[in-house]
């Protein structure tokens, strides 16, 4: 399987919070908790797919995004590359403009996370309150 590009945003609040999202019924792995984001499309960087998902999921503007790390996994509806990013430089309040549930979170509380994101939140906890 070809590998699919996807773009994911870690957006953090001044105070450490960052946002994660519900997957919307109907797609894989519904109900699970990720970073947002989504598929990178033909002809797009990833910076531009991973601004276009903020304005369409939620409503948000990413003014500047760090890339952070990759990470691949293989599932058994896709083998994805994931690219995260982290902006500290964003604007707007988020709305469930997809149906999806969202929250903001210190210690990531929520459950279940996809697989592919799990390890993220250790690394996470040694750069989010820098
Ligand atoms: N957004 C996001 N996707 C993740 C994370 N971890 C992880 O394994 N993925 C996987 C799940 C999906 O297979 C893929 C994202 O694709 P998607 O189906 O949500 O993307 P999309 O919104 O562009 O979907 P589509 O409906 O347009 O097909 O990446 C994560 O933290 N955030």
């Amino acid at each position: 399987m070809k590998p699919v590009d996807v773009a994911v945003g870690i957006l953090v609040k001044p105070n450490g919070d960052v946002l994660l999202g519900q997957r919307p019924a109907g797609k894989p792995y519904d109900g699970y908790w990720e970073f947002p984001g989504g598929k990178v499309d033909p002809g797009e960087t990833i910076l531009e797919a991973l601004k276009r998902e903020f304005v369409e999921e939620l409503g948000l503007q990413i003014h500047s995004a760090e890339e952070w790390c990759g990470v691949e996994y293989v599932y058994p509806h896709a083998h994805v590359r994931l690219h995260f990013y982290i902006s500290r430089d964003w604007s707007g309040e988020p709305q469930s403009l997809e149906g999806q549930a969202f929250a903001w979170q210190g210690a990531v509380g929520v459950e279940p996370l996809l697989p592919a994101t799990i390890p993220l939140l250790e690394w996470l906890e040694q750069v989010r309150y820098s």
